[in-house]
């Protein structure tokens, strides 16, 4: 079954336009004139229920405009979409209660009160059945090890925690559909493994589709099997999560603390970015080498104090992906 099919999907805004100086603000406030931008420009798109979708593109690309037209906020300006069988500019409430959304910058959660009572205003907002949602709080506060903090208000929450409390209030409806916009941004290692082992157990055991938008490479990477990337709100690569990791996720920085003054590496497959008195940073490139085998041979002539492993940034991924295709549409 296809949870999202969308087609000719466009969006177009249009701007006042502002001449410059005050003569220009007074004609603009008498004959206005417009300029028209098009944000999303005849998107295809098809996803199958229990899908764990990437959807990713740098600043402006159409993202947050393409997740508002699915979600029912915005109309479009031509085109067709169908969210778990609704319209969702059309059937907007009947759609509200099929699909939960988690914002990483943007909390649901009331600030000043415990999480457990934005439970029970969900409860009331979704009209759910008394028993069911005891039983349904009860699991989500299991599984995502709320117990210390349901009661707590929410600003006396650390981010992780806050966030753990985030998705559970998402998923109590149990939406077919959960679009999760930057849910592992600003966590630290250890909190954004949790919480990705919580995003891909709700996936698997629920069958719940995800569309995720990150600028995290791990998060990307660890969790979806399928990426598209939007640029300019056009589809420039719609491919399996393999072929992603094969063809664009082949970099990796290491950055090591060393006990010693190190000399320039040269090793198949690794640029040196950095070299400083005990410090070196490494770009490799794992298509060539592993990681394990570049740490091998550092190992093999410096004594480590320290290691990290980084992935790159979106924005260099993207430009990556943009030089291999030369912003034609790829099929993997
Ligand atoms: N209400 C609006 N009126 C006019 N232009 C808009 C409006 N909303 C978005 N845009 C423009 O449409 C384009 C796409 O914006 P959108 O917010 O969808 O991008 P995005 O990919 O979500 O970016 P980001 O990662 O920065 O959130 C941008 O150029 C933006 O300025």
């Amino acid at each position: 079954m296809k949870a999202i099919r969308v087609k000719g999907l466009t969006k177009r805004f249009s701007q006042k336009r502002k001449k410059e100086g005050f003569a220009g603000s007074v004609r603009a406030l008498f004959r206005p004139e417009f300029t028209e931008k098009t944000a999303v420009r005849g998107i295809d798109l098809e996803v199958e229920a229990g899908e764990f979708l990437a959807f990713l593109g740098p600043n402006g690309a159409g993202k947050s405009t393409t997740i508002k037209m699915l979600t029912g906020i915005l109309h479009p300006s031509e085109g067709e979409a169908e969210v778990l069988g609704f319209c969702p500019w059309k059937e907007r409430k009947k759609l509200a209660y099929r699909i939960g959304s988690v914002f990483g910058q943007k909390s649901q959660l009331w600030y000043h009160l415990p999480p457990s009572d934005t439970f029970e205003l969900m409860r009331r907002i979704y009209e759910l059945d008394e028993a069911d949602y005891r039983k349904r709080r009860g699991e989500l506060i299991e599984r995502f090890e709320l117990g210390p903090y349901i009661d707590v208000p929410v600003r006396k929450l650390s981010l992780g925690e806050r966030m753990r409390c985030e998705i559970a209030a998402a998923l109590l409806h149990r939406p077919g559909i959960v679009f999760l916009d930057e849910p592992t941004i600003g966590l630290d290692v250890v909190v954004k493994m949790k919480i990705r082992e919580l995003l891909r157990e709700m996936n698997e055991e629920e069958n719940i589709t995800v569309f995720l938008t990150s600028h995290d490479a791990g998060d990307i990477e660890q969790l979806c099997r399928r990426a598209i990337v939007i640029n300019h709100g056009q589809i420039m690569l719609d491919s399996s999560m393999a072929d992603m990791k094969r063809l664009h996720l082949t970099r990796k920085t290491i950055a090591l603390q060393l006990k010693e003054r190190p000399e320039p590496i040269h090793y198949p497959g690794v640029e040196q970015l950095e070299a400083g008195d005990n410090r070196l940073k490494l770009s490799v490139d794992t298509s060539q080498t592993s990681i394990e085998q570049v740490l091998a041979f550092i190992v093999s002539r410096y004594r480590l104090d320290d290691v990290t492993i980084e992935d790159p940034p979106m924005e260099k991924i993207i430009t990556h992906i943009y030089d291999r295709h030369s912003g034609g549409r790829d099929g993997g």
